[in-house]
């Protein structure tokens, strides 16, 4: 097959979604319907408001939805149809059982290509592009052939991670660094490399579209947010010896960041990363070089998690101990819920562990967030680790604090200054745009005195709000008198 016709996508996400309607809009020809188990969703991706929120998403999807863009929740009828079917769901961390808390759990994957063998009467290629351990697509060719009642029916799989992120999905989809397909060194395999490769090179330069053996490119995905997310961790332990000594974490960015090899990316200090992504992966990397005895391995990368999580402590001790040792009765404003700007998405944000931390000492919240609403933060805040992208709870998990607490320690407002309003201090934890050009007199006007500021992510005018009277904290750069230690 060199020329697809008809793709059908399971899963609606965050990246079958975008992915899918990217496709649809550069290739005309190809009928493309994502379909999703989920009708809450799907109805959604069929409305004027969509599940996410993400830049020049909705433009797109309206260019070609009805015309050959379908999302549909007749998941076995659309694969039947389909040549290329790719596999976008979910793949979470595991919460119980062997690798529980690092292992990906590989149910919905399963679950997907089960459907596919019992329903698929003509060849496909099988598409993984959710991100999964290495060694997947032998373990998912097995389930499809052993588990398609025709013989004459033959899968080639293929490896096609995305690298997209959220809040520029689209201009990472419209012009990618790179695609990159993994397949089989057979004729079959790489008949399904080209002809995937002719989809994309419908945009993508040709020399952008990287080949690569299935192993490879399963692993490349793993490797590459492990890297992305070391260069987070490496500038956050920076950041805080910057504090310790001195040094501007961002002067220390900026003179490192020029030397080509470094290069200047990846490199802003922040209370913590966030995202559906990083941690799980890097989790998964760890339990892979667990599985195969190659502890340093798995120990060297582990760290890149354990200074993240010691990153969002640290952020919470340093509002704690620098409004005098206890924010027990306080009122303080979370500026920021979604792990980074121009995204809804709380999967993972710094802004859940930060919370917890304020609430264990007594604080009572006020959270602002462009585009997070107030049941979705009730919700992250009441529920236990890696649990968010699991339907259902597992007997005993643990809740981290009960819903009757959270109700009562936090509130929500759809307006920062009444979010502000009445405040002892303001913690930015997300770096939307519209916080920089906030009125700060105004708010400083209407907060308890003295008044904080701590900025995790250095998107504020330090000495102008310490101009209008602000006690500022800001991430890795030298303590003001106010906060240092006596
Ligand atoms: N979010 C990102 O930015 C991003 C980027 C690159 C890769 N990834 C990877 O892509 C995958 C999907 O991520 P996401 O963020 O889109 O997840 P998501 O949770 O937003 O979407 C997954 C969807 O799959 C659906 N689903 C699960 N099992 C199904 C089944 N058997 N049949 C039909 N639908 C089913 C779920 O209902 C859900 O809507 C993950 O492996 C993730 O690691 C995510
Ligand atoms: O210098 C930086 C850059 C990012 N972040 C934080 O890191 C997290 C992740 O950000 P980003 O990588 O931009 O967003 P994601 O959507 O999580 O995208 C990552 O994860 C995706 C899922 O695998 C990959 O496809 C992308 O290539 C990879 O960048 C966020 O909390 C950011 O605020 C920092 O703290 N400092």
């Amino acid at each position: 097959m060199t020329s697809p016709t008809r793709i059908c996508c399971i899963g609606a996400g965050y990246v079958g979604g975008p992915t899918m309607a990217m496709i649809a809009y550069k290739c005309p020809d190809i009928q493309v319907t994502v379909v999703d188990l989920n009708q809450q969703r799907i109805d959604a991706w069929n409305s004027e408001t969509l599940p996410i929120y993400e830049p020049g998403l909705h433009e797109v999807v309206k260019a070609c939805r009805g015309r050959n863009l379908f999302f549909s929740t007749d998941c076995r009828q659309s694969v039947a149809d389909a040549d290329i079917v790719f596999v976008s769901v979910n793949t979470p961390t595991k919460v119980t059982g062997v690798g529980a808390g690092k292992a990906a759990d590989l149910a919905y994957w399963e679950g997907a290509a089960r459907m596919i063998a019992s329903v698929s009467t003509s060849s496909k290629i099988i598409v993984e592009k959710s991100t999964v351990p290495v060694k997947t697509a032998e373990a998912i060719g097995k389930v499809l052939q052993r588990n398609c009642a025709d013989p004459e029916v033959h899968f080639e799989i293929l490896s096609n991670p995305e690298f997209l992120a959220e809040g520029t999905a689209i201009k990472d989809l419209e012009n990618p660094d790179r695609v990159l397909i993994g397949g089989r060194d057979t004729e079959e395999g790489r008949a399904a490399v080209e002809a995937l490769s002719s989809v994309y090179e419908r945009w993508v330069p040709r020399e952008r579209v990287l080949r690569a053996n299935l192993w490879s490119a399963e692993l490349s995905k793993l490797t590459a947010n492990a890297m992305l997310a070391q260069r987070i961790s490496s500038m956050n332990s920076i950041s805080a010896l910057c504090e310790a000594t001195g040094a501007d974490v961002q002067q220390v960015a900026h003179a490192i960041g020029t030397d080509s090899r470094i290069g200047p990316k990846f490199l802003n200090a922040s209370v913590g990363f966030g995202g559906s992504c990083f941690q799980k992966d890097i989790l998964n990397l760890v339990y892979i070089c667990e599985s195969v005895g190659l502890k340093q391995v798995a120990d060297y990368w582990h760290s890149v998690i354990q200074m993240n999580d010691y990153q969002k402590n640290r952020f919470v001790e340093r509002v704690i101990s620098g409004m005098f040792n206890t924010v027990s009765g306080k009122k303080i404003a979370i500026l920021g819920f979604a792990f980074k700007k121009d995204t809804g998405d709380t999967r993972e944000t710094p802004a859940i562990d930060v919370c917890h931390g304020l609430i264990s000492d007594g604080a009572d919240l006020c959270v602002y967030d462009p585009q997070v609403p107030k049941d979705q933060i009730h919700r992250d805040l009441a529920t236990p680790k890696f649990l968010w992208d699991h339907p259902t709870l597992p007997n005993g998990a643990q809740m981290p604090f009960s819903c009757s607490q959270i109700e009562k320690s936090v509130t929500t407002s759809s307006d920062p200054y009444q979010a502000c309003a009445g405040s002892h201090a303001l913690c930015v934890i997300t770096e939307w745009d519209e916080f920089a050009s906030l009125d700060y007199e105004r708010i400083y006007a209407s907060m308890s005195k003295p008044a904080f500021i701590f900025d995790g992510r250095n998107v504020l005018e330090h000495e102008r709000l310490r101009s209008v009277g602000f006690i500022v904290y800001a991430l890795g750069k030298p303590l003001e008198a106010f906060l240092r230690p006596e």
